[in-house]
């Protein structure tokens, strides 16, 4: 069974959920005459097996895996295979992997000819209940996470559950983050499944997961489909981020994202209670379930003056105010403008170790 999420806005497109999807690829991207495969080392075989179903010529990228991929020295390669090529805008990108190379592959085809089709096919679980909905792509440079780059929506999203059988284990549990996240944002249905059995919530082959997947993937649809560039409602699925981008910059990019928005969704939940905003049940619930399935809650100590310094470039700060998304309670986002540096660290200190 396919279950067919709808992306609304300017550019509908719909995300595909179910297993062995390959043949839903020609009509993806229909009209084109040749498509560009981008792909990491671990999925050549997958990546492979797509360019067999494209049904036109194709040209195969390798790039690096993970986010020694997601750099500009990385898509500049990317540009020149492309100009090598000859490739026009009948042609179409298509991304075969975790949310690092369909970041990738999305921005590659934003700037290319000022923007060509693309398709992610998402291979991991935080790919595809994230990184290939919704449109943001780029790459990362020394000043910082995802610093580049252009809202350019895909023209529709694969995401087979079969791939999830060769994921790292670890890699599973980053996407839990992400969908934890959408748990704390809008939809406790997922928290509340995750407690009931957090074994089962990690096995790809489970009906939880796939259940879990479908409910942050409509989150995030419904989000992105109200507010593409991340005017106002967007910026909610950044709950988490303001630390954890902070932390991946620190690690030089060799922490996993979603570990990295575990500890920053401990630091945003203790934020939020220490501000008057939240309960402490709820803030506290954030820890009990993020360490149930494994995920890391803690941090240096000593980093923290790296971190504010590194949290001042992020995306949702105007001129030197810093602003946190926080919780007013489960399922109610809001914005924390400007906190004082002694509330900040305060917070961190349910993070530090
Ligand atoms: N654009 C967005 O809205 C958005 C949202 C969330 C995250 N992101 C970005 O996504 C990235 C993280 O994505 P990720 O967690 O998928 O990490 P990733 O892309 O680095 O993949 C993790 C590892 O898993 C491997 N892998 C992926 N699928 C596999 C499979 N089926 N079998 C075996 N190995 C597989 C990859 O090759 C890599 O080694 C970060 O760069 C983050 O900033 C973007
Ligand atoms: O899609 C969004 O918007 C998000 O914030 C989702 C995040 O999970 C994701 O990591 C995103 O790439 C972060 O965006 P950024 O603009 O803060 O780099
Ligand atoms: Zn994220």
């Amino acid at each position: 069974m396919v279950t067919r999420i709808s992306v609304s806005g300017d550019r509908p497109y719909e995300v595909l959920v179910g297993r062995d999807l390959a043949g839903e690829l020609p009509s993806l991207i229909e009209g084109a005459a040749r498509a560009a495969v981008l792909f990491a080392a671990p999925l050549r075989d997958q990546a492979a097996r797509v360019a067999a179903a494209a049904g036109v010529p194709t040209v195969m990228i390798e790039v690096p895996d993970a986010e020694r991929g997601k750099t500009v020295e990385v898509a500049a390669q990317c540009w020149d295979e492309l100009g090598r090529n000859n490739f026009t805008r009948t042609d179409v990108v298509i991304g075969v992997g975790g949310g690092a190379v369909t970041d990738l592959a999305g921005w590659v085809a934003a700037s290319w000819l000022r923007g060509v089709r693309w398709v992610p096919v998402s291979t991991s679980l935080l790919g595809m209940v994230d990184a290939s909905v919704g449109g943001k792509t780029g790459v990362n440079i020394a000043a910082g996470k995802n610093l580049v780059g252009a809202f350019h929506p895909p023209a529709g999203v694969l995401c087979d559950l079969d791939s999830l059988r060769t994921l790292p284990a670890d890699d599973l549990l980053a996407g839990l983050a992400e969908v934890v996240k959408c748990g704390f944002i809008a939809d406790p249905v997922i928290l509340e499944e995750i407690e009931s059995d957090p074994a089962a919530a990690v096995d790809p082959d489970g009906p939880m997961l796939r259940e879990l997947a479908e409910r942050a993937i409509r989150v995030k649809a419904e989000v992105v489909g109200a507010d593409l560039k991340e005017s106002g409602l967007r910026e909610i699925l950044n709950y988490g981020h303001t630390l954890g981008h902070a932390i991946e910059k620190r690690e030089k990019y060799t922490w996993k994202h979603g570990h990295a928005v575990s500890v920053g969704m401990i630091f945003a939940a203790a934020l939020s209670h220490l501000s008057g905003r939240l309960d402490e049940q709820t803030a506290a619930r954030h820890r009990a379930i993020l360490e149930s399935l494994g995920l890391p809650t803690s941090y240096s100590a000593e980093a923290w003056p790296e971190l504010l310094s590194a949290m001042r470039v992020d995306k949702k700060t105007r001129a030197a105010t810093l602003r946190f998304v926080v919780l007013d309670d489960l399922a109610e986002p809001g914005i924390l403008s400007g906190p004082d540096e002694a509330l900040l660290r305060s917070a961190y200190a349910e993070v530090a170790r």
